[in-house]
């Protein structure tokens, strides 16, 4: 595998005065965020505000027009080898008879990523990414035959297959019920001892038990280098009260909110 100059102390993702515009209208403005490897990051801000924008200049799928993006120290395109990806929408038949298994070998096909002639080798290295996420029983379960929170996580056995070290996961809970969620968030925990995350999510109140920090993002980026999510912070990024982005339930349940009703009563 292609290896690069980058070495452990040094950001694993640097972005520096970063613009993006589509069609004229400008989405993301003076954007900087440097992430540590071994980070476990959450995008978090309103509908439209520019998340997966910017998880697609991380992945090199756009350009930014000023500014700089460098993951690993290079141009994404250059890494894409060392990334995993698991999009917000993805579209397979579940009628279609393939394997979680086959699912996973995908992963070993996709653009930009090492070929391998050797398929049992392949075999093994999916086996071991559905080991990896608790899946290896299922391996051969027909993909349409698997709960939404069982098929999301094939799709990240199918990022893990090349052992990437950064994983990118665009809205990974969106079909999970709350208690999918919460094991959802573990199991990525549990990924981080061995690869750098970012996630885009709108759990607020689940993401902050797991993270390691907390990037929000609204056209413009406000980066927390500690899983903190403030009232302020809400106020900046939600155009709603902090009773709509945090009900009364979570504010009880004494994870993140606390913090957002101190500052809400202040
Ligand atoms: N291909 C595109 N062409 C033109 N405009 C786009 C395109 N993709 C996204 N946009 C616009 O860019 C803005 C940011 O979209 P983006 O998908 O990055 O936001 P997001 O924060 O991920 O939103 P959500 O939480 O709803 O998924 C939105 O106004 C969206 O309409």
């Amino acid at each position: 595998m292609r290896s690069t100059n980058h070495t452990a102390s040094d950001p694993i993702i640097q972005v520096t005065d970063l613009d993006f515009t589509y069609n004229g209208q400008r989405v993301l403005e003076d954007v900087n965020l440097e992430v540590g490897e071994g980070d476990f990051i959450a995008m978090i801000g309103p509908n439209g505000g520019g998340k997966t924008t910017l998880l697609k200049l991380m992945l090199g799928l756009l350009k930014p027009q000023r500014g700089r993006i460098r993951v690993m120290g290079e141009p994404a395109v250059r890494v894409s080898h060392h990334i995993g990806y698991v999009p917000q929408d993805v579209h397979i038949n579940r009628r279609f008879p393939i394997t979680a298994l086959d699912v996973v070998l995908m992963g070993k096909l996709a653009p930009g990523k090492r070929w391998s002639a050797n398929k049992a080798q392949d075999r093994r290295d999916a086996m071991d990414a559905l080991d990896r996420i608790d899946m290896a029983d299922l391996a051969q379960r027909r993909i349409g035959e698997l709960s939404g929170g069982q098929r999301q996580r094939v799709f990240i056995a199918r990022a893990l297959v090349t052992r990437p070290r950064l994983l990118l996961l665009d809205e990974p809970t969106a079909s999970i019920d709350s208690r999918g969620q919460t094991e959802f968030y573990q199991l990525l925990k549990r990924l981080n001892r061995d690869v750098t995350i970012v996630v885009v999510s709108h759990d607020l109140l689940v993401i902050s038990t797991y993270v390691k920090s907390v990037a929000c993002v609204n056209r413009r980026l406000h980066y927390h280098r500690q899983a903190e999510i403030t009232g302020d912070m809400l106020e900046t990024m939600y155009p709603c009260t902090v009773e709509e982005v945090c009900p009364v339930e979570l504010v009880t349940h004494g994870h993140l909110p606390h913090r957002v009703l101190q500052h809400h009563e202040e």
